[in-house]
């Protein structure tokens, strides 16, 4: 077993594609150890906001994120100590209440539309993905996800679209390519691609100077 943990990032826009990339290099590790970190987790708990005010919150922007829970929480896991992850809910806009105890593994997959952006995390990460898909791809499987998974309209999708997603996406997202080691065309559907990430990923587990 390597002595520190093997840390990935997996990045790129909404409906990229990162959440299957992630399910495919999980498939084949589980049984070995991996811990998945989603980003989404840890946006800012909004508890103590109205409904109507959650629904002005910029869900794009990296503010909207408990970034400091993530980054300590990502450094707990590598000294090999465990963690109560938060879990979201996109329908009310805010934490659960419940947490997800979550023990150290060998591979930490941190997931998320922004895990490039902060350079504490990026120092973090041994690999850094970027998943890229077109845009007009990832809001028509953004209109069919939110309105079946995350309790929204079609006319919500195109207002929250057109007055955050798109311009965050620009200005915060997109900007991040240029750190990843590997850019992933069409996301899960990139067998290549995730066939040379879980080699390299073993190679990593495999080489005794990993400390
Ligand atoms: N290659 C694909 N073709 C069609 N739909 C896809 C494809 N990849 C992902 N999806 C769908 O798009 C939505 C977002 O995919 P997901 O992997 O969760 O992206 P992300 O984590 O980047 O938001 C999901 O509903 C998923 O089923
Ligand atoms: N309450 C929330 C929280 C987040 N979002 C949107 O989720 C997107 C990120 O998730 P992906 O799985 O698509 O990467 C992001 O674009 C936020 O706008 C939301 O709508 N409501």
């Amino acid at each position: 077993m390597a002595n520190r943990p093997v840390v990935i990032g997996i990045a790129g826009g909404s409906c990229s594609g990162k959440t299957s990339v992630t399910r495919a290099i999980y498939e084949v590790f589980k049984d070995h150890s991996v811990v998945v970190i989603e980003q989404d987790y840890y946006y800012k708990d909004q508890g103590h906001m109205s409904f109507e005010e959650r629904l002005q919150t910029n869900y794009d922007h990296p503010l909207a994120f408990d970034t400091e829970l993530l980054i300590e929480h990502i450094h707990t896991l590598i000294e090999r100590q465990p963690i109560d992850k938060p879990v979201y809910d996109y329908v009310q806009h805010t934490r659960a209440s419940d947490v997800i105890h979550v023990a150290p593994k060998d591979v930490i997959i941190v997931e998320g539309m922004l895990v490039l952006e902060d350079e504490r995390l990026r120092d973090l990460m041994d690999i850094k993905l970027f998943v890229d898909t077109d845009a007009d791809l990832r809001i028509i499987r953004r209109m069919q996800r939110d309105i079946k998974e995350r309790g929204r309209t079609t006319e919500s999708i195109i207002e929250q679209y057109l007055t955050t997603v798109r311009p965050m996406h620009n200005m915060f997202i997109e900007p991040t390519k240029r750190y990843a080691d590997v850019i992933v065309p069409e996301g899960g559907d990139n067998g290549v691609a995730i066939d040379l990430m879980v080699t390299k990923i073993k190679t990593i587990l495999e080489t005794e100077s990993n400390v």
